[in-house]
């Protein structure tokens, strides 16, 4: 470690990287103030764009900072592990989130504190446990990967848009025919199998929500070194889709519409580029290999979250 990189008295033992959108928020101020003064060396540095948190993640492990904490949405933690992941794992501080974004789903998911003070004093104390990574195309996704149909919606898709998709099967029958809606052909490859289904859309679960609360791997754990893989056939019927509607209810193994596996890993060869969403960051692929990195990531997590093994026991 060269001198200049040395950790500043100042600096403390963790960083806050934080989304410059979130930076004077009155209680985020607060929170740090207090953790402060409560005995924490909290240092702070602030993201100005795409990209920042990579470099920022680069830096605090150069400082031999052990532990950082993501302040923003699923895209600052996105990113920031992203930054992790291109580090060697013994040089790998230890991730806690601050949530700070408009849907938050890995925190949720992950059962953390919403409220900044809370959150912030659980992304300091709480252990850290081994977490699996998600690697798709040269990227990484820590909570949920989705592609096709829905793909490209993000939290910058203007509302009334987000209203119609959640508004039920008539209305989005009458949307997909308006729009011409094709499905995404290719060709699935998995450890048990191939599927050349075409598809409405797929989901890669290492967390379990997505899309602001929706549900879509809902038996994920963080540890178990397996991706939930939900797949969901194209349809062509109003029956059809109250079909598919009724099967997401229960997500069975092998449905006429929906199959829910578990998986170490999954290819995907498309006729066409498919469009894709890794914790919510829109990109596109027309062949991937994803797969999980095991325990790639030591997590600040309270040890009760149901997205971690034992969490259900109440350890
Ligand atoms: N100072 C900044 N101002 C605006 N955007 C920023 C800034 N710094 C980083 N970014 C961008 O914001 C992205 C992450 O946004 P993030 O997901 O955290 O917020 P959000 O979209 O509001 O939250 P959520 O996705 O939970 O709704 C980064 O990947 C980066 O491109
Ligand atoms: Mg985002």
């Amino acid at each position: 470690m060269s001198d200049a990189l040395q950790p500043d008295a100042r600096d403390g033992d963790a960083w806050l990287i934080l989304n410059g959108k979130s930076a004077q928020l009155p209680d985020v101020r607060e929170a740090v103030g207090r953790v402060r003064e409560e005995g924490h060396h909290l240092a702070v540095r602030v993201t100005w764009e795409a990209g920042d948190g990579v470099r920022l993640a680069r830096e605090a492990s150069e400082a031999g900072i052990q532990r950082i904490i993501a302040g923003g949405g699923d895209g600052t933690v996105n990113e920031i592990v992203g930054g992790l992941m291109r580090l060697a794992p013994e040089v790998r501080p230890a991730l806690g989130i601050l949530p700070l974004g408009s849907a938050n789903d890995f925190a949720r998911g992950l059962e953390l504190p919403l409220e900044p003070l809370e959150a912030l004093r659980v992304a300091l104390d709480a252990t850290s446990h081994m977490v699996d990574v998600g690697s798709l195309g040269g990227d990484y996704f820590i909570n949920l990967a989705s592609g096709g149909f829905g793909a490209q919606i993000t939290n910058s898709t203007p509302a009334p848009l987000k209203r119609l998709l959640g508004g039920g099967a008539y209305s989005l029958m009458g949307m997909l025919k308006a729009w011409n809606y094709q499905p995404y052909r290719g060709c699935l490859r998995l450890p048990e199998g191939e599927r050349n289904i075409p598809l409405f859309l797929l989901a890669l679960g290492n967390g379990s929500q997505a899309g602001g609360g929706q549900q879509l791997a809902p038996l994920a754990k963080v540890d178990d070194g397996l991706m939930e893989l939900l797949m969901v056939r194209h349809f062509t019927s109003l029956r059809e889709m109250k079909q598919l509607i009724d099967e997401l209810e229960n997500l069975p193994e092998s449905g006429e519409f929906v199959e829910y596996l578990q998986v170490p890993w999954v290819e995907f060869e498309g006729e066409a580029a498919l469009p894709l969403n890794l914790d919510g960051e829109p990109c596109f692929h027309k062949r991937f290999r994803a797969e999980l990195v095991p325990g790639a990531l030591a997590l600040a997590v309270p040890a009760s979250s149901m997205l971690l093994s034992h969490g259900s026991a109440g350890s």
